[in-house]
């Protein structure tokens, strides 16, 4: 299996603080990992790295076979799918769902005056109806909840059928009713053979959707577990992330955790 994901040794410096500090990672293509930690851990920092937004200061990025410094980031980027808030943003706020998605075949934000192709539309339209949002493909963007505005964000970065799938808090801000939709959408997406390698930043072990298979934990920039779920989602290992004695249930392949009271 092939890597996706390549990180050796990599550093990257901020006002003379490792935000990101010597991880060494490998993400295989059939992998779904989560990364996890609190807040300023350096989670989005490594999303931005993968997504080649960002060199590291030291140490060796590889993406998808292309190493950042020696490669093109324009040739890899149509490559990589993210879907983020901070991405969420930048769509026009009266775009339609469908113009939303179907335009990430061409890499712009905006629908502007293309001609589109009859078979972007109908892999838009598919890919609505994958994350159950063909009912809304008319709406304006700006009308929609939370919950479906992440799911057409999600939609938008699948859209160009990339071969490395960022996910920036996809739950995140969610009621529980929209969280655990969102969730079971992303587990069945994680399940199909023909799905990217895929890693996604949480908070929260509430988040992690069925099936992911890794998780790396981080805390100050620096790796404190990672490895298969099973096996490296520790109390001992979130304790350590978050600073504080947690204590964690599993039951059918969802997580829960709690602080440890005195
Ligand atoms: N350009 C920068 N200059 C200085 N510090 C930075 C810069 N960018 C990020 N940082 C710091 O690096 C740390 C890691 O930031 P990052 O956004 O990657 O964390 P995170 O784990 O995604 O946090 P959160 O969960 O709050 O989103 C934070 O302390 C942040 O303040």
């Amino acid at each position: 299996m092939s890597s996706a994901l390549d990180f050796t040794d990599v550093v990257v410096r901020r006002d003379g603080r490792d935000i990101v500090d010597h991880v060494t990672w490998q993400v295989s293509e059939d992998q779904r990992w989560v990364v996890l930690g609190p807040n300023g851990a350096g989670k989005t920092t490594l999303l931005q790295l993968a997504d080649t937004l960002m060199h590291p200061t030291s140490g060796t990025v590889t993406i998808l076979g292309e190493t950042l410094g020696r490669t093109d980031v324009f040739e890899i980027r149509p490559r990589i799918g993210f879907a983020s808030t901070a991405m969420a943003r930048r769509i026009p706020r009266d775009e339609t769902v469908l113009n939303t998605v179907m335009t990430a075949a061409y890499s712009v934000m905006g629908r502007w005056n293309e001609d589109y192709e009859g078979i972007d539309e109908r892999r838009a339209r598919r890919v609505l109806a994958d994350w159950k949002l063909e009912h809304l493909s008319e709406r304006l963007f700006g009308t929609l909840s939370d919950g479906e505005q992440k799911r057409v964000q999600i939609a938008r970065a699948v859209m160009t059928d990339p071969e490395l799938l960022l996910l920036d808090e996809p739950t995140a801000s969610l009621d529980l009713g929209s969280r655990e939709e969102l969730l079971q959408l992303l587990s069945g997406y994680a399940a199909s053979p023909t799905t990217p390698a895929m890693i996604m930043v949480t908070h929260h072990v509430e988040e992690i959707p069925v099936g992911f298979t890794h998780v790396m934990l981080l805390r100050e920039g620096g790796i404190v577990a990672q490895g298969p779920i099973a096996e490296t989602l520790t109390a001992e290992a979130l304790s350590e992330a978050f600073g504080m004695p947690i204590s964690l249930s599993a039951e059918g392949g969802r997580y829960a955790a709690r602080a440890v009271s005195a």
